[in-house]
């Protein structure tokens, strides 16, 4: 099947390596000029494991092909619309993307054509992208059959192509048996996965979903709050909760709060969609204030430990929102890097991935090439995110390195007796020390 893929940032890019490793021939649109560019030299821009030796390999069989040029989708039966959907000042999806897809699409299709929204989008957005391109047809005297069909992805960064390839489930809202039909063979491998619904319900699964993860991690996250306080553990807490298949282990690991692409900006746009709609949603106001706060909470944490930080050495080990990603967007450690430069601190830091977008935004910290670098003759280390490369660490030689060593593991990865052991003074989140 002909698949045109409009948008080539994480999910685009990971998704049109997956349809053409599902045997599909893929089209790959940008309007970044720069972006087709590296595509064509077989350079992904961002950083997900398994993507580039893929690629390359699909470029080798002209099965994947890159261009700027949103006509040459004509010979594609399928065009899948993957651009973003960032937070507007109000909180609401920004759909100025989507939208300009949608009109450009309209002024270039001369076939019928399957379009399939991938992005995030509000209930309703299919049928705002559907009226626009009726719009651009009549002003050109047109009328070319075409469906719109939401499939949201909910492929996570770290393990973007492993989820796209082998996925829990695919929500697909269609109304026609015909677009049915279209999809069933887009997915064909993983065809056992579809879950069909109308395209409203899928729009609210997506929003539904990363809200109810979102809650989650605020739930334990404030709960470690209350742990510390009463001589419990919150890791050890979290294992007994979910033992119990009906809550469930995952996402109950507690740390300095969620970031990311999109569990911020959707949630905020699924309060958003509330407060459009006159529906109070309460829960989930309470779930971005407990995100909010907790990183205050850790940083506070970090102050009464250490009395003042003004000139004081800190290294912080891991910048980007999560380990296996180079993105940034909306990463806690970016909050602890804010913190420590209004209290005067000297930063020292280190990440596998991530230190090339942070230094352009934070060009005053001294980056490191290795971890023991960053940590050097510092009085204080911050474990940010949970990079294997931090956490395995040779932290007994680590130890003997630093000027005091006083350790905050803002993501609960290591392991508090053995860092006693090693003469670490050791905070975690929601962790009882004696
Ligand atoms: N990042 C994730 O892990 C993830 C996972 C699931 C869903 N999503 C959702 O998928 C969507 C895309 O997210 P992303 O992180 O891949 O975004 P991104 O910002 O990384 O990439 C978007 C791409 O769209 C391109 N673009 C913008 N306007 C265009 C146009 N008119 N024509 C062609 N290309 C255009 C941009 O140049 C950019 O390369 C969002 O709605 C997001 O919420 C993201
Ligand atoms: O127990 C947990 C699990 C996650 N996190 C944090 O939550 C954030 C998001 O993590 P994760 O969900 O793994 O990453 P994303 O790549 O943002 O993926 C989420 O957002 C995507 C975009 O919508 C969806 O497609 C995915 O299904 C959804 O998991 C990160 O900062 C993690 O550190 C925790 O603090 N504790």
């Amino acid at each position: 099947m002909n698949v045109a893929v409009i948008g080539m940032g994480y999910v685009g890019a990971t998704m049109s390596v997956a349809l053409g490793l599902h045997g599909h021939q893929v089209l790959g649109i940008d309007v970044d000029k720069e972006k087709i560019a590296s595509f064509n030299k077989g350079i992904i821009p961002i950083y997900e494991i398994g993507m580039e030796e893929n690629l390359l390999s699909l470029m080798e069989a002209k099965q994947i092909t890159f261009s700027e040029d949103l006509s040459d989708i004509d010979t594609c039966q399928v065009v899948m619309i993957a651009v973003g959907t960032p937070a507007s000042a109000d909180g609401r999806a920004d759909l100025s993307y989507i939208e300009e897809v949608a009109k450009q699409l309209g002024k270039v299709m001369n076939r019928k054509k399957i379009i399939v929204i991938k992005s995030t989008v509000p209930v309703g957005t299919c049928d705002v992208v559907s009226h626009i391109i009726q719009d651009e047809q009549k002003r050109r005297g047109v009328s070319i059959p075409f469906e719109i069909v939401s499939n949201p992805e909910f492929l996570r960064e770290g393990r973007a192509l492993q989820d796209a390839l082998y996925p829990e489930r695919i929500v697909i809202g269609c109304s026609s048996s015909q677009a049915k039909k279209v999809m069933n063979e887009l997915y064909h491998k993983v065809a056992d996965k579809i879950l069909f619904t109308s395209v409203r319900n899928s729009e609210m699964i997506k929003y539904a979903s990363n809200a109810f993860l979102a809650t989650k991690i605020s739930f334990v996250n404030e709960l470690a709050r209350l742990t510390e306080r009463v001589g419990a553990d919150i890791t050890e807490v979290a294992r007994g909760m979910g033992m119990d298949s009906r809550i469930g282990e995952k996402f109950l690991h507690a740390g300095i709060g969620y970031g990311g692409s999109c569990f911020p900006k959707d949630t905020e746009a699924l309060l958003a969609i509330g407060k459009d709609a006159e529906v109070e949603l309460s829960l989930l106001q309470a779930v971005k204030k407990v995100n909010i706060s907790q990183i205050k909470w850790f940083c506070q944490k970090m102050k009464t430990c250490m009395g003042h930080l003004q000139n004081k050495k800190i290294a912080v080990l891991g910048l980007t929102f999560k380990p296996n990603t180079d993105d940034i967007r909306e990463a806690p450690a970016l909050r602890i890097l804010d913190f420590l430069m209004e209290n005067g601190a000297a930063v020292s830091a280190f990440d596998p991935k991530g230190m090339k977008a942070t230094s352009s935004l934070y060009p005053e910290v001294n980056y490191c090439a290795t971890p023991l670098q960053a940590i050097r003759n510092t009085e204080a280390i911050i474990l940010a995110t949970e990079w294997p490369e931090i956490v395995k660490l040779d932290w007994k030689t680590a130890a003997k390195i630093v000027a005091k060593p006083i350790l905050f593991d803002g993501r609960n990865a290591l392991n508090p007796v053995e860092m006693e052991n090693w003469g670490y003074h050791y905070t975690g989140v929601g962790v009882f020390t004696s």
